[in-house]
């Protein structure tokens, strides 16, 4: 794992659109793993930027995000699909039918979870994969206690995560209780993975994913064991 310490978030971010611009550049058909959240949106503004500036097209690029709530639709302004459209794919050259997020509203969840899992593989896996971190060191809504051999599947989410994450709803009982995620495995199988760490409130979090053990207590851990991964942290997240 290698780190990149940032002076602060608008700093993360560009270091972060530099590195999917040069993927975007080295691959033909270049297949990049989204993550949603508040730490991805400056990563995101850089890339609609240089996409305006003629710097970087999307037209070749097939994008997958990680995770969606469990019974959202794409509507929903909580929804992730929702989330990608305003934040990235409405103002770049991306063909949407390239663009995939979990379906949550899916009838049969588990064949949705399969059938997400074959798309990424029948694309040829992913090429680089941004990741964000939870306070409690999960990744997409992997949850500590999932295995590292976890593929797509619908999780139950954390106490934590769902009263983080309420900042969005208008009050906790709108905050879904389950969710569809891409698994570790299917994390780890990316070729490269960038993780975007920022801000005081994942300090701990930062401070464990380096220095503590590789356990599935702590999902991020994992990282630990990927042959191309790059942790992009912000000055407030170090101690
Ligand atoms: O960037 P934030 O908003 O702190 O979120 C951290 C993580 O939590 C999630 O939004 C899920 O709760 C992940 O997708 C994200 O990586």
């Amino acid at each position: 794992m290698k780190i990149i310490e940032a002076k602060n978030y608008e700093e993360m971010s560009r270091f972060a659109s530099e590195k999917v611009q040069a993927c975007i550049d080295e691959n033909i058909q270049p297949n990049l793993g989204l993550a949603t959240g508040s730490t991805p949106i400056g990563l995101y503004k850089h890339l609609i930027s240089s996409n305006k500036k003629g710097d970087v097209s999307f037209r070749n690029v097939t994008t997958f995000n990680l995770d969606e709530y469990v019974k959202l639709s794409e509507t929903d302004p909580n929804s992730y699909r929702y989330f990608m459209n305003e934040e990235l794919f409405n103002h770049v050259d991306i063909d949407k039918n390239n663009t995939h997020v979990p379906n949550g509203k899916a009838t049969d969840l588990d064949q949705e979870c399969l059938d997400y899992e074959n798309k990424i593989r029948e694309a040829g896996g992913i090429d680089l994969q941004i990741l964000g971190i939870g306070a409690n060191g999960h990744i997409g809504f992997n949850e500590p206690g999932t295995s590292f051999q976890s593929r797509t599947q619908i999780v139950k989410l954390d106490e934590q995560t769902r009263v983080a994450n309420s900042r969005f709803f208008d009050s906790m009982d709108d905050v879904p209780t389950h969710a569809i995620t891409t698994g570790i495995g299917t994390i780890m199988d990316s070729k490269e993975i960038i993780l975007l760490i920022s801000g005081s409130a994942k300090k701990e979090a930062y401070e464990r994913l380096i220095n503590g053990e590789v356990s599935e207590e702590f999902p991020a851990s994992v990282l630990q064991n990927h042959s191309n991964c790059i942790v992009i942290v912000d000055k407030e997240s170090i101690s």
